[in-house]
């Protein structure tokens, strides 16, 4: 349910499907919470215009909400479970109030765990208030004005000053006759005046006897948090805007400083935001070298070797990072040259998205690898899989709930994307962006030499590959941080050989070196007979011994 798109786990429930005996109702999702499978039942059919079915199930959503709630709340009363007792070793009186808090902030805290999905890490925002948002429109949509309107004034007690939602008030007062009167739900009144109580004692203990808050709740009003916090939240709310501040200014772009490299799509063309497509950022024999050394590498039976892709079986996936490929070079197996084209590729193409996307502010690598997707013959018929599911780079894609989830197991500190493509003779395999939904195509891009698509790595870019059903399609893939404790450390390692290999060709002048990207001298010769094997890993040790801070086991990495 968390992951409908877990390759594995799909191909085992559709196994069990056709084992005798086993019907649907057998499947049973042991995550299931009732509140959940009743709210999203419910947003599902509002999203329809369904309001009646939308109205028995968002009621039921809220009932059962409320009563998770309370069962929460309850077992908060435990034990005072706290590591610093000993420590602090406070008198009867400060233990008591400190066993109090506790509990208090325990009960408060019991609002996230019933706004989170299961599966889920992070809660939805305004989980409760949003129930009667919801509800009102749908009560109004059945005829029932009277219900909408208890809904109404039933949002109105968490945000009283809502102008969208006062505006319906009115609206339903005339509606209903000014006669009439109406009120919000008995329990929804009590619930927000316990919890403000509660929000009081806690502000109140964090003011004078120290320690923190993080009110789970948005809707806390200005008045009833202390002066000191406030300065605190208007902290966090700053930075916040800024974050956002950033993804919202595509228009600040700043120079492109390549020659000859061309913006083919920007981000108005692609349908999207913090989109672009850039061409010519490798030559032919460029993408040549490269491709040569994909081919090389998995022909070494290193850990290159083509496995089955971890999203389709019907292609093998291979990878290969820019460390791996100049250590096969060390050992022999594959041409020094076109490895350190890998990565002086690499560095081009964060240099061209860090101009583009955050001029002025470092853009650091994360993770790169050179990948290659194949499609296994003669399982190619009816094909309805794709190379690479709907997916975002830095969260967790939710497309029942247009949300994207920026919580583990994704890469979160992943800031920008990009894709360099080598070729394009193989049938399938264009990139295509979606809405959050996963299955409105918003762009497509098809993939060739020289080819540089990047974009942010949010929720705002879900994208996936088309099935590659003939061929081989080989690309580097490159992700890009902006923050420096997340920077790539093998890519330090990587840059740290070539400059050790670079000064030692120096006091060999014979062995002429290749320089690089705007050296159109053209497809390199066939890779070298392998050196002896030993001496380079002797090499490769030293290297590692050297700098502490590195990876001391030197592996391929799936990260993808
Ligand atoms: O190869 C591509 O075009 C996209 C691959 C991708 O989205 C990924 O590896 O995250
Ligand atoms: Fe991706």
């Amino acid at each position: 349910m968390a992951n409908p798109q877990h390759l594995q786990m799909r191909e085992d429930i559709e196994k069990y499907q056709r084992m005798a005996g086993v019907k649907s109702d057998s499947f049973r999702d042991l995550e299931a919470v009732p509140h959940w499978r009743a709210y999203e039942t419910g947003v599902q059919h509002y999203k329809v215009d369904e309001y009646q079915e939308a109205v028995v199930k968002l009621e039921e959503s809220l009932k059962e909400a409320l009563l998770a709630l309370e069962d929460c709340r309850a077992l908060c009363e435990g034990p005072w479970e706290d590591e610093t007792e000993e420590e602090i070793q406070p008198g009867l009186y400060e233990a008591v109030a400190a066993h109090y808090i506790q509990v208090l902030k325990c009960r408060q805290q019991c609002v996230l765990d019933i706004a989170t999905k299961p599966g889920r890490v992070s809660a939805t925002e305004d989980f409760i208030p949003s129930h009667f948002d919801l509800l009102q429109f749908a009560y109004n949509q059945v005829g029932n004005q009277a219900l909408a309107a208890e809904c109404a004034a039933s949002y109105l007690l968490f945000y009283p000053m809502d102008e969208s939602m006062l505006e319906k008030m009115k609206y339903y007062q005339t509606e209903l006759g000014e006669g009439v009167s109406v009120t919000a739900r008995e329990n929804i009144y009590h619930y927000v005046q316990q919890s403000l109580k509660e929000k009081k004692l806690i502000y109140y203990a964090v003011e004078h006897l120290g320690g923190t808050f993080n009110d789970p709740d948005l809707w806390t009003s200005d008045e009833l948090i202390p002066e000191s916090q406030k300065q605190k939240r208007r902290e966090d709310q700053e930075k916040q805007r800024l974050e956002n501040l950033d993804v919202e200014q595509p228009e600040q772009r700043g120079p492109l400083f390549f020659e000859g490299l061309t913006i083919t799509q920007d981000s108005r063309q692609l349908n999207g935001s913090q989109r672009v497509v850039f061409d010519r950022v490798l030559t032919d024999s460029e993408c040549k070298d490269i491709l040569r050394l994909a081919k090389a590498a998995g022909g070494t039976g290193d850990s290159y070797r083509g496995r089955r892709s971890p999203h389709t079986p019907h292609e093998r996936f291979e990878g290969l990072t820019v460390l791996k490929a100049l250590q096969l070079a060390q050992d022999g197996a594959v041409n020094w040259r076109d490895a350190k084209l890998l990565l002086q590729a690499s560095e081009k193409s964060r240099k061209i998205v860090q101009s583009y996307f955050t001029p002025g502010k470092k853009l650091h690598f994360s993770f790169t690898h050179l990948v290659c997707r194949t499609a296994v013959e003669g399982e190619q018929d009816d094909r309805m899989d794709l190379s690479h599911p709907v997916h975002a780079d830095n969260c967790l894609l939710d497309p029942e709930g247009k949300e994207c989830w920026k919580e583990p197991p994704a890469y979160m500190y992943r800031d920008y994307s990009g894709i360099l493509y080598l070729n394009d003779d193989f049938k399938g395999g264009e990139l295509f962006f979606t809405e959050l939904n996963a299955v409105t195509v918003t762009a497509q891009v098809r993939p060739k030499c020289g080819r540089l698509v990047a974009f942010s790595s949010g929720g705002e870019n879900p994208h996936g590959v088309w099935a590659v059903t003939r061929g081989r399609r080989c690309a580097i893939a490159l992700w890009y941080t902006l923050s420096q404790e997340r920077a790539e450390q093998e890519r330090l390692e990587a840059e740290a050989l070539v400059k050790q290999r670079d000064m030692e060709q120096e006091k060999q002048p014979e062995d002429k070196q290749h320089q690089g990207l705007d050296d159109s001298g053209g497809t390199s010769p066939e890779p070298p007979v392998p050196k002896e094997r030993a001496r380079s890993t002797s090499q490769r040790h030293k290297l590692g011994s050297e700098s502490p801070q590195q990876p001391q086991e030197l592996r391929v990495r799936d990260e993808f």
